[in-house]
């Protein structure tokens, strides 16, 4: 990718539109089912048909170190994120799990772990044994964030030549919420207090520390907002540049793209500064617990679809997600009609 310059083809009104008559015409009062219509109204527009296409889908696990981690932003061993890609191949981790309830396929890519994962089943995208530590020098050099943003663009297309119909996005990389409020802080231009989180968890102590480090980050390397890969280079991280590439391919394709949480409205926010609209191509799975969330979603103008209370990442609230998407499918293809049972409302 030498530039940024996706070719997106709009997302079809009259699909929009013919969908919505469709659900409009089941036997059921108008509007009944809320978030899930618009949820059916808003894959027919992104793939052009009222015929949803949904069955075939896969989940990526970005997964990459950060040296941030190094500077105690985390509670979480810096080996957690190679275990734990090794172990989402063998089905153990919330994902995999969540995913085989949800008969989704889980591709794991490493595009800068830490660790060897070669002959593991882990697809090899590495760019770097992880970021550098944004604490002492930027993340990674602006060719490495646009190396990133191509191997996530680059294992969509992958996905999408081998028939899939929607894409997920989940990630693993131990210290990821820095860099994830680090670039909403940036291109929301709001202070790093109003973004950083607990994370996966940590003390209020270390939260005091991890929102020094977010502030001092930024103020030392200044990032340009009007620049999202120079935001991703200073203070990123690799999965996230991976995720923003599945985004950008993803809406190129006409594919839907589900979200997962935190560290993927940061990939979002992104994508959105690089390409205005590009948000009208991705859904939402849910409300994660992390403390930035809602002014993420606020700014992407986007709502989840579930709020469970959960912060795992990984994209395990995505593949959640898909039994509501399955749902919706279900009803599209067994309700009667109005018209079947000559129901006639009068207001
Ligand atoms: C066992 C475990 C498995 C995980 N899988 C994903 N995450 C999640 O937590 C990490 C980010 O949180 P922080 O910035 O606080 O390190 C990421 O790897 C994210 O995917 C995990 C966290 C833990 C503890
Ligand atoms: O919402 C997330 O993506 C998240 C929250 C906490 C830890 N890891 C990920």
């Amino acid at each position: 990718m030498q530039k940024i310059k996706p070719n997106l083809s709009g997302i079809s009104q009259s699909c929009r539109d013919a969908m919505q008559t469709k659900i409009d015409g089941l036997a059921k009062p108008i509007g009944g089912l809320g978030q899930l219509e618009a949820l059916a109204v808003k894959i027919a527009g992104i793939e052009q048909t009222t015929e949803l296409r949904t069955e075939k889908r896969c989940c990526f696990v970005f997964a990459a170190d950060h040296g941030v981690q190094r500077a105690g932003v985390s509670a979480t061993p810096r080996k957690v994120t190679w275990q734990q890609a090794i172990n989402t191949l063998a089905g153990h981790t919330t994902v995999a799990s969540l995913a085989k309830a949800n008969y989704c396929q889980v591709k794991v890519i490493d595009v800068g772990v830490d660790h060897d994962l070669s002959g593991t089943g882990v697809i090899d995208k590495k760019i770097a044994l992880g970021t550098k530590n944004m604490v002492d020098e930027p993340a990674m050099t602006y060719d490495e964030a646009l190396q990133t943003i191509q191997a996530g663009y680059d294992v969509a297309q992958q996905a999408i030549k081998e028939g899939n119909d929607l894409l997920l996005v989940g990630e693993l990389g131990m210290g990821n919420t820095t860099p994830a409020s680090a670039i909403i802080s940036v291109i929301l231009g709001v202070p790093a207090e109003e973004v950083v989180g607990a994370g996966s968890v940590i003390s209020n102590q270390r939260l005091l520390h991890k929102t020094e480090v977010v502030n001092q980050a930024i103020k030392d390397w200044q990032p340009d907002s009007e620049d999202p890969v120079d935001v991703l280079a200073k203070v990123g991280g690799f999965e996230i540049g991976a995720k923003v590439g599945a985004i950008i391919c993803a809406a190129e394709n006409k594919t839907p793209l589900i979200l997962d949480g935190f560290i993927s409205y940061a990939a979002a926010v992104l994508a959105e500064k690089m390409v205005s609209g590009i948000t009208n191509y991705l859904i939402v799975s849910h409300f994660s617990r992390e403390i930035g969330s809602k002014k993420a979603l606020d700014w992407l103008q986007l709502s989840p679809l579930l709020d469970l209370g959960m912060a795992v990442g990984e994209g395990s609230g995505a593949v959640l997600s898909l039994s509501l998407i399955d749902a919706m499918q279900s009803v599209l293809h067994n309700m009667n009609t109005l018209d079947d049972l000559s129901i006639k409302f009068t207001k």
